[in-house]
């Protein structure tokens, strides 16, 4: 488990204070895939830096697994550095050393034995696909081939804990779905905690449990995927989800509109019934569907429904009644007269 308490990172640069991270309290659970979203300049690399103290936290604690990391003397905490890997967007590899070597180099440099380099080095290179790759150079690979040693090298050494800044942002979309499906796989067979940064939010409805969103420093909305999609509250968090999930009609379709506009989320199992249709054999109210969409987070179905209700003022009421009265988890979000 992580726990973050009133983090503030502040840095100096030619005599003015800018600020990284402002008062930033977050607990991460061990084994869960954690997103922190953001535009540039939010706060997320600090904030992730902060993790494993690559940037030194002006005030605040941060705890792993119990360990305050930010009270430990230069030897303790560079035993405890190697229980966290970190993966960035720009894959960092030791252009001169082969696939081989850049993960080997990890082990050697923690003082393994030899046969022990070897082992783990060959079991890293099976476990991100890259057997047959490992006497090429850096230069040699792909970009999503380069990232699969990067997070080969970053596991070298068993860690609890990995980082990862922005480490699919320069990947084609397909590269970028291959290796959020490793590091899933990855996360659910060693139970490793995983912290990832992005300003893509298709990241974050892919692999993420949990996530948060920052701004200015801060960190301003914070939960459950699958709950912040269904219903975000922060108008930031509103537009990052619409970067992948269509929430809203543009305005020149709800102009001149006569019923009343609705706009419906089914939760769970729910999206696949047939709620819409059974309305309409029940009411005298004649529908317009504007917009429908089922969307899976991950496993789960989210249904987007935006429809316009024509009809007699009081049956439309009761048509609204009727549907947010029948079924639990389903919301009308939005009514325009
Ligand atoms: N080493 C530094 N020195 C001075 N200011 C910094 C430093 N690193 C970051 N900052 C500032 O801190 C703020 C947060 O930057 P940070 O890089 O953490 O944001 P970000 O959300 O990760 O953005 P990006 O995705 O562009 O990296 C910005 O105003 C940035 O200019």
């Amino acid at each position: 488990m992580i726990e973050v308490r009133d983090v503030t990172k502040i840095y100096s640069a030619k005599g003015k204070d800018i600020v990284g991270v402002k008062n930033v309290s977050l607990t991460i659970e061990k084994g869960e895939i954690f997103g922190i979203v953001g535009y540039s300049g939010a706060g997320k690399s600090s904030l992730l830096r902060c993790l494993n103290l690559l940037e030194k936290p002006t005030s605040g604690e941060i705890l792993i697994d119990g360990v305050s990391i930010t009270k430990l003397s230069k030897k303790e905490l560079r035993e405890e550095r190697l229980k966290i890997g970190m993966i960035f967007q720009h894959f960092y590899l030791i252009s001169a050393k082969t696939v081989y070597e850049n993960i080997a180099f990890a082990l050697k440099a923690a003082g393994k034995k030899k046969d022990e380099i070897n082992h783990k080095t060959l079991e890293l290179l099976q476990m991100v696909g890259l057997e047959n790759q490992k006497d090429q150079y850096p230069a040699q690979l792909s970009g999503g081939q380069k990232q699969r040693v990067g997070i080969a090298r970053a596991l070298a050494n068993d860690p609890k804990v990995l980082l990862c800044d922005e480490a699919t942002s320069a990947l084609d979309p397909n590269t970028t779905k291959a290796i959020l499906l490793l590091l899933q796989s990855i996360n659910k067979k060693l139970g490793i905690t995983i912290v990832l940064i992005t300003h893509e939010m298709e990241v974050v409805k892919e692999i993420c449990h949990r996530m948060a969103v920052m701004q200015d420093g801060e960190i301003i909305e914070t939960g459950d995927v699958y709950n912040l999609f269904a219903h975000p509250e922060k108008e930031l968090t509103k537009t990052f989800i619409s970067s992948v999930i269509q929430m809203n009609l543009p305005e020149p379709l709800l102009k001149g509109r006569k019923g009343v506009v609705i706009k419906i989320h089914f939760k769970g199992a729910i999206a696949e019934e047939a709620v819409v249709s059974e309305l309409f054999q029940n009411f005298k109210v004649k529908g317009n569907i504007l917009h429908g969409k089922i969307e899976y987070i991950q496993e789960t179905p989210l249904g987007i429904f935006i429809m316009e209700l024509i009809g007699e003022e009081a049956e439309v009421k009761r048509a609204i009644a009727y549907i947010k009265d029948r079924i639990e988890n389903l919301e009308v979000v939005k009514q325009v007269a």
